[in-house]
């Protein structure tokens, strides 16, 4: 059986960056520049008040005749002369003729005029043309992250559109006959389902887009069609009916599908019977239906695909280091991720970590990684942990 280390490293292997899509601002929050920006303006693209005041030539006396106003929109061609002085706004446009702007609180107002009684230094409150940033300049590079800083920064440059790397598209399947939708009276022997929802709400903080989302009951037939359909995307998420009993029916129908295996089984508790493969570009993640074990292959393997693809991200464990508090016995010779709540760095280990139950995970945000080969945690040891968000 494969390690947590090697499974990734081979999903590593056969994860590609997608191609980009040209898309309006209201669209990219998330995504990832597919191309290098170059500002197609200067920012200001006019010299601006920074301040709600009086705008003069510095040279002049503090004593000055108010010549008439310009406030932010509009674009005033005042013949201003010397010792006179225009009131102007915060964003309006400083005319050529005037150089600073003095607040108005240092001001005294005077029958047609004013006079500054603190002067400030030449240039102060003009922003220059261009002083943010300058036509033509590299103002973001390929492959950065857009935030809504970004968006605000594309939309100041007039910018409406531009290159990003698209979400990845995602076809979600759920296997079993015991499985009933909430809502409905449960008959003897079922159970609700819970991953639907759970892997649904999950991809939610993902860049993706969902192209479908069913529950097949366990049928060779009704399996196999259903992958069929969701090859058409990037990225095929199956739960349940892949380990080895008689009505577990995913493996075959991935194979009659022509999905190539790349791993199937990983010593890892939760989710060992994590089945990996691949059909021309799409990715299948056949996760098995234990809700946990479902979830945290999703989170550790899945994800980390998405993100890959989406250009968000590498493939990275990304361990991050914190304290033991409490102990615990790994008796099972496998790497485990346990569910833990991280505060500060310390790691508290819930109980109920069966991959059956979905309890302690709604109190966690984190795994505690133990690997393999550490039998035995003691309370305050250094150890290895995964945040999640979900
Ligand atoms: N003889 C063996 N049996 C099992 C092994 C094994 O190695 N040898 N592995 C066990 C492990 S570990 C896991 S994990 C499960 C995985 O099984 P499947 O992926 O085939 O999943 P199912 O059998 O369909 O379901 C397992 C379990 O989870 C419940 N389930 C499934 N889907 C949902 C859902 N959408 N919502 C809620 N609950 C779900 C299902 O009712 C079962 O209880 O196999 C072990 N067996
Ligand atoms: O690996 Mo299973 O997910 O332990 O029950």
């Amino acid at each position: 059986m494969i390690s947590v280390f090697q499974a990734l490293s081979i999903i590593d292997q056969h994860t590609t960056i997608l191609d980009s899509v040209v898309l309006p601002l209201d669209q990219i929050n998330g995504s990832v520049l597919a191309e290098d920006v170059f500002a197609p303006m200067n920012l200001p693209p006019f010299r601006q008040s920074a301040m709600d005041g009086y705008a003069f030539r510095f040279g002049d006396p503090n004593e000055l005749s108010l010549k008439g106003e310009s406030k932010a929109g509009d674009f005033v061609e005042l013949p201003i002369q010397a010792n006179e002085t225009i009131r102007i706004f915060t964003g309006a446009r400083v005319p050529d003729q005037v150089d600073t702007v003095v607040i108005q609180e240092h001001v005294e107002k005077l029958e047609g005029g004013i006079r500054i009684l603190k002067k400030p230094a030449k240039g102060t409150n003009v922003r220059a043309v261009g002083e943010q940033i300058k036509k033509g300049e590299l103002v973001l590079k390929k492959g950065t992250k857009i935030n809504a800083a970004i968006v605000g920064f594309l939309a100041g440059m007039g910018i409406a559109e531009v290159p990003v790397v698209r979400k990845s598209k995602v076809a979600l399947i759920v296997t079993g006959n015991e499985l009933q939708e909430p809502g409905t009276e449960l008959k003897p022997g079922s159970i609700y389902e819970s991953n639907r929802g759970m892997l649904e709400a999950a991809l939610e903080n993902e860049l993706v887009d969902l192209q479908s989302s069913v529950h097949v009951l366990d049928n060779p037939d009704a399996t196999y069609e259903s992958i069929k359909e969701a090859l058409k995307a990037d990225l095929v998420l199956i739960s349940g009916g892949i380990s080895v009993g008689d009505y577990d029916y995913v493996k075959e129908a991935l194979e009659k599908n022509q999905v190539e295996e790349k791993f199937y089984k990983v010593n890892q508790k939760p989710g060992k019977p994590l089945w990996y493969g691949k059909k021309g570009k799409t990715q299948v993640f056949a996760l098995p239906g234990n809700p946990a074990s479902s979830l945290t292959c999703f989170l550790i393997y899945a994800v980390a695909a998405i993100r890959k693809m989406n250009g968000t991200a590498k493939i990275d464990i990304n361990l991050k280091k914190g304290k033991m508090k409490g102990t615990y016995v790994n008796q099972f010779e496998k790497a485990l991720f346990l569910q833990v709540k991280e505060k500060a760095g310390e790691l508290e280990v819930f109980p109920k970590q069966v991959s059956s139950m979905l309890v302690s995970f709604t109190q966690s945000n984190a795994f505690l990684f133990v690997p393999e080969d550490v039998k035995e945690i003691q309370d305050g040891d250094e150890v290895s942990f995964i945040p999640f968000k979900l």
